[in-house]
């Protein structure tokens, strides 16, 4: 196992390159499943889990050519080896449930291990499954897999989400391209996310519509066919690396930063003090003398603050000067970093799903444990400005959505670099 050596030593300057995001990557993969054609995607981001969707869309018989290190990936879906996706598969990241839907739509039946839940909520699938009971599919779950079957194919539906879920709005949106009829998806989720993939499915020849606001529509096609997309850049590695600058000062240009998709991160940072401004080709983060002011935070579904950044938040916030409430209102559980950042002298208190934290002036170097993917990263954040030398064990939990995380910090003057435990 790895681990991540950092000392804290002041400001971060220079230019980061935004890679491919992660949640974008995930859902445009499993659109290769839905033609026969080659679907071709550049900008992919060399993370755990794209490679790990990548081993298992090959398990399904997808040809899959995605040399190292290299960041165009060719998938092949011309034809199937099996509509079984094992509990080995799914359990090891919660993305792979996503094939379900769209061998489902092409196949006409699938068998897809639940995926269970994970360190930061119990994350069931039940709207997922509702709309595709809503499309016409059998579904019935048998010793933890979900076995769906639309022996006639799916057929058209309106449906009303309670709440936007992204993972089902996605999900639906790829098994509605090849049903028969339309789908109506009203209370649909807007990540940008979304948008990237209907961009990339309506390429391939479907027809939707909305994507982006919160009713999406879908009218079926008979064929998709084969495309060449690029990955939309990664607005929570953009967040991420902008709350590393504003922590510890200095002046970094985000190359690439999806700025449309950061509204919300941008005004946050601007109240605490820091600059973020817009320039051609990404984003400027500049922070000067002077301590950070507090800023409270809600998480809530886009065009709200990210819960995918809430934790790096929570970092910076750690050296404000004065008092955050931070509310987390997506997952139930996702404060695993909280006696972690105490660990290097955080002062943060707890109440259900609000932390409220105090900021202190300084933080200090401690061995701190990694609990999940931003987890992880805040607590690099909160590394880089503690006096002394961090270890964050359990690096892969950040190895499963940060591409060269010590390369393209260390370019900027951290002192960062990667050890076996
Ligand atoms: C791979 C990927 O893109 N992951 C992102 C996706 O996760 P994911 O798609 O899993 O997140 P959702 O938007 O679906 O989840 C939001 C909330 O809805 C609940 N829920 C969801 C589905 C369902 O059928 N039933 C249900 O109760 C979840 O437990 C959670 O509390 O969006 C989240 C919210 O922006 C991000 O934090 C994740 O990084
Ligand atoms: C929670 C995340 O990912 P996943 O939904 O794949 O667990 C994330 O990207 O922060």
């Amino acid at each position: 196992m790895d681990k991540l050596v950092i000392t804290g030593n002041g400001p971060l300057e220079g230019e980061i390159v935004i890679s491919g995001a992660k949640n974008s990557a995930l859902k445009l993969m499993v659109a290769c499943l839905l033609t026969d054609e080659p679907l071709v995607l550049s900008r992919m981001p060399n993370l755990a889990d794209t490679r790990f969707l990548s081993e298992l869309l090959a398990s399904l018989g997808v040809e899959v050519y995605w040399p190292k290190g290299e960041s165009t990936c060719h998938l092949n879906a011309a034809s199937l080896k099996t509509t079984i996706a094992p509990y080995e598969q799914v359990r090891k990241m919660r993305a792979s449930f996503n094939v379900l839907g769209p061998l489902l739509a092409r196949e006409g039946h699938a068998t897809v291990s639940l995926p269970g839940g994970c360190a930061i909520g119990a994350r069931p699938v039940d709207l997922h499954l509702q709309a595709f009971e809503a499309m016409g599919a059998d579904i019935v779950i048998e010793e933890g897999y979900v076995k769906a079957a639309a022996i006639r194919g799916l057929k058209g539906a309106d449906i009303e989400f309670p709440f936007p879920s992204v993972g089902a709005t996605e999900h639906t949106m790829l098994a509605a391209t090849l049903a028969k009829g339309t789908t109506r998806i009203k209370n649909a989720a807007c990540e940008p996310e979304i948008q990237d993939l209907a961009d990339c499915l309506n390429a391939m020849g479907a027809n939707v519509s909305g994507a982006g606001i919160s009713t999406i529509t879908i009218e079926g096609v008979e064929k998709l066919h084969g495309h060449k997309h690029t990955v939309m850049a990664d607005r929570i590695e953009a967040g991420t690396y902008a709350m590393a600058v504003a922590a510890t000062g200095g002046n970094v240009l985000l190359k690439d930063a999806p700025v449309e998709g950061l509204t919300a991160m941008i005004e946050h940072l601007e109240k605490a003090g820091v600059s973020a401004k817009i320039e051609d080709g990404g984003l400027r983060i500049q922070r000067g003398e002077g301590r950070l002011q507090p800023v409270d935070v809600d998480t809530k579904p886009h065009p709200g603050f990210p819960t995918d950044l809430q934790a790096q938040f929570m970092a910076l916030m750690s050296t404000a000067d004065g008092v955050s409430t931070i509310r987390e209102n997506i997952f139930e559980n996702r404060f695993m970093h909280v006696p972690e950042l105490a660990r290097l002298g955080a002062k943060i208190q707890i109440r259900g799903n609000e932390a409220t934290v105090t900021g202190v002036e300084k933080l200090k170097a401690a061995q701190v444990m990694a609990t999940d993917l931003r987890a992880s990263v805040s607590l690099v954040i909160a590394g880089l400005v503690a006096d002394g030398e961090t270890t964050v064990s359990r690096v892969y939990h950040l190895d499963r959505g940060f591409e060269r995380l010590e390369e393209k910090l260390s370019a900027c003057g951290a002192t960062i670099h990667r050890a076996s435990e």
